[in-house]
């Protein structure tokens, strides 16, 4: 059967199932999807406060107030950070301010301490903290140097949808606005096959036709660059008997299982012929290059198999169009796609026509925008995973587009950390 990337990414993620929910503190929600929407518990700022280190005062008091002509106020206290103090401030009065602290009741402004004179002895310095008394050179307004209540995010104002990303700065915003616990998705628990009975381990002698095993590490590496730590990776050698029970007994304990290899039409193409038995699991021919053979569905025992060309490169751009979006959905996660980025070819390419071709590209920053070179051989895209390792992203030439002239502007997805 044959299909296309949207086709077959929308029947993958058509056939999963949302993991379980569960409440964790902050501190250990970072990178997991919320399963509920949040509201600020408190205002951010809690209180109106002082954008600086200065004097708290009426601004009526400085209304006339420049460096020819300053105005000379008393002194009556201090509001550092933390303090819970609330002086009086009568006409004709100040006190030092500190960054953060709450705005007094009497003030309305602040004027910050380098548009101040302090007293020294008999004169007065400028900038200098100033007990007793303080000259001010500047015309403040009402609210200036003040950070209103609320005017960030208001109590009760939304913080967060279902479905979001729990990236470093949401947590942040989570935590200034009084939110201690969360509920969100579980992690996937996913275990990471590479089948081959070419493949050989770090450090193992290669005779003729042995090759260095790379498909497991960048599975689990990719797995990692979702926040998920894969709690199994194996090797295995081709054999269809013993494949089709390592999937049953797989799949009854982890929620995703990613293969690699033996997917090809070959006599020794064993997790296409183990697979054959699942009958929640399809095999389809998809219009991508590289990438086309693809198997993906529900093993009897509940887990979901991702079973991803054996090629190297062809098996990263699989996690990256199926495995990663299902992974994300699974969490619940509302939008599982990347940004599209418009960068230009500083030299053209061959397309794929009748494929969406994604080819592995370095992005960087020209003077007048994005640029994009081929990290790879066109030659042999699917086994490039020396030029691939070079590569931060994939230019996305859609089928019918043909050819990729030096100068024209191409869709691409930056991947990787
Ligand atoms: N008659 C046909 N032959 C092939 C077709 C086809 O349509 N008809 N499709 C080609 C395409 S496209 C792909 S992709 C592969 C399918 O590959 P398999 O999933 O069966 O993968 P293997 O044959 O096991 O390996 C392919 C290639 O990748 C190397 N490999 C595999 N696993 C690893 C690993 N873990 N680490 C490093 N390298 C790995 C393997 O040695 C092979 O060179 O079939 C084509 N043929
Ligand atoms: O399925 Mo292959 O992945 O096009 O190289």
């Amino acid at each position: 059967m044959s299909t296309t990337v949207e086709a077959h990414r929308a029947w993958i993620l058509g056939a999963l199932e949302p993991l379980p929910v569960r409440s964790l503190p902050l501190a250990e929600a970072h990178g997991r999807t919320l399963a509920e929407e949040v509201r600020a518990r408190n205002a951010i700022p809690l209180w109106d406060n002082s954008a600086m280190d200065g004097y708290a005062l009426r601004a009526a008091d400085v209304a006339g107030a420049s460096a020819e002509t300053p105005v000379e106020l008393r002194l009556t206290g201090e509001v550092p950070a933390g303090s819970a103090e609330d002086p009086a401030i009568a006409p004709g009065e100040a006190v030092r301010i500190m960054t953060g602290a709450p705005l007094p009741g009497d003030a309305d402004a602040v004027v910050p301490v380098e548009a101040t004179q302090g007293r020294r002895g008999s004169g007065w310095d400028a900038g200098a903290w100033s007990d007793g008394a303080v000259r001010v050179l500047r015309a403040v307004g009402p609210g200036a140097n003040v950070r209103r209540r609320g005017e960030d995010t208001p109590a009760g104002g939304r913080i967060a949808a279902a479905g979001s990303p729990l990236p470093a700065a949401r947590l942040a915003a989570l935590a200034a606005a009084g939110v201690e616990r969360l509920r969100v998705r579980e992690r996937p628990r996913v275990v990471v096959l590479a089948t081959g009975s070419e493949l050989r381990g770090p450090g193992e002698a290669l005779r003729r036709g042995q090759i260095p095993e790379s498909n497991s590490l960048l599975i689990a590496g990719l797995l990692r660059e979702l926040g998920i730590d894969a709690v199994e990776v194996r090797r295995s050698a081709d054999d269809a008997v013993s494949l089709a029970g390592t999937l049953r007994e797989l799949g009854e304990r982890c929620d995703a299982v990613v293969t690699t290899g033996g997917v090809g039409p070959g006599t020794h193409d064993v997790v296409r012929i183990a697979a054959e038995q699942e009958p929640g699991v399809r095999a389809v021919r998809v219009a991508m290059r590289p990438g086309q053979l693809q198997c993906a569905g529900r093993l009897a025992g509940g887990a979901f198999l991702f079973a991803l060309p054996g090629n190297p490169v062809s098996a990263a751009v699989s996690f990256e169009l199926f495995v990663r979006p299902a992974l994300l959905a699974m969490q619940g996660r509302s939008d599982t796609g990347r940004l599209r980025l418009s960068a230009r070819a500083a030299e053209g390419w061959r397309g794929a026509p009748g494929r969406l071709q994604v080819l592995p590209v370095v992005v960087s920053q020209g003077g007048d925008g994005l640029l994009c070179v081929p990290a790879v051989n066109l030659r042999g895209v699917s086994h490039a995973v020396g030029g691939h390792g070079g590569a931060n992203g994939y230019a996305l030439v859609e089928a019918e587009r043909g050819d990729v002239a030096s100068g024209e502007d191409v869709p691409v997805i930056l991947v990787g950390a």
